[in-house]
């Protein structure tokens, strides 16, 4: 299989939570590949194994078996500390629970992953991310000092300081009201188009899907079906089909 063309993908992955009576297959036999420069959103009924093939690719987390790759990179194999290494540098992180440090000012949350990796930052890509996402006069408040919008954005422009090979968002918008969500989307949107990022986003809601360039279903832990330049309608059809198929 060759992997250079896509940013991330895996190849027959399967995870097995628990043994005998409580055992769950949570993803079966998985194939899939995220390519560079695309905005893809997965979804699927509760328990469908979302987090569970995000946390695998993203290397949070050890499949069964099967194969992962980053890059070029394959995850198998690697020791702790290399996966520590390479989700600091190459793969970035942003959460529904924003997870910024608490005592840090918003620059030096934004920093944090340059500041880890000893590396100096650019300054011009710094100030192209935080005037993207609009933090410019809020980078000295600390994240009490901020709502749940700015604080995910800085959360935002923390995944993208290192210009990762990609940014992995589960629910990203699930703590937000809906003004703050439009915008998190928005500039994922705009971090695909414009900063030429790849981005994988877990979502339960087919209007930030929608904003998406492929968005894959799963249900019961495959990969079921995908659509292309989704459209919420489009997308909220899928979801009602799948949902009807595991009642
Ligand atoms: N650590 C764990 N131990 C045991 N079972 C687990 C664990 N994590 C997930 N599971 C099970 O694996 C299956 C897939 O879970 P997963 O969290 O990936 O689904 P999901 O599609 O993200 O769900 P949701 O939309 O509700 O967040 C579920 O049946 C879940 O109960």
């Amino acid at each position: 299989m060759t992997t250079s063309a896509a940013a991330v993908s895996a190849a027959g992955l399967n995870k097995v939570f628990g043994s005998g009576d409580a055992r769950i297959t949570a993803l079966d036999d998985v194939d899939v590949s995220f390519g560079r420069e695309q905005f893809t959103a997965i979804m699927g009924p509760s328990g469908s194994g979302k987090s569970t093939l995000m946390h695998c690719v993203a290397g949070l987390d050890a499949p069964t078996s099967g194969q992962v790759w980053i890059g070029d990179t394959e995850l198998t194999g690697l020791t702790d500390a290399q996966l520590t290494e390479l989700r600091r540098d190459r793969v970035g992180f942003v959460f529904q629970a924003f997870n910024l440090l608490p005592t840090l000012t918003a620059r030096e949350n934004v920093l944090l992953p340059l500041d880890l990796a000893g590396r100096r930052p650019d300054q011009q890509h710094v100030d192209t991310i935080v005037d993207a996402v609009g933090l410019r006069d809020r980078l000295e408040h600390r994240p009490s000092q901020l709502s749940g919008g700015q604080q995910q954005r800085v959360a935002l422009a923390r995944a993208l300081v290192t210009s990762p090979d990609v940014v992995f968002a589960d629910e990203p918008t699930g703590a937000l009201d809906s003004k703050s969500s439009a915008d998190i989307l928005e500039f994922l949107r705009r971090c695909v188009d414009e900063l030429g990022q790849t981005v994988v986003m877990v979502t339960h809601e087919p209007t930030a899907a929608a904003h998406a360039d492929r968005v894959l279903f799963l249900s019961d832990g495959k990969i079921v079906d995908e659509l292309y330049g989704p459209s919420a309608d489009g997308v909220l059809d899928r979801m009602k089909s799948l949902e009807k198929g595991a009642v």
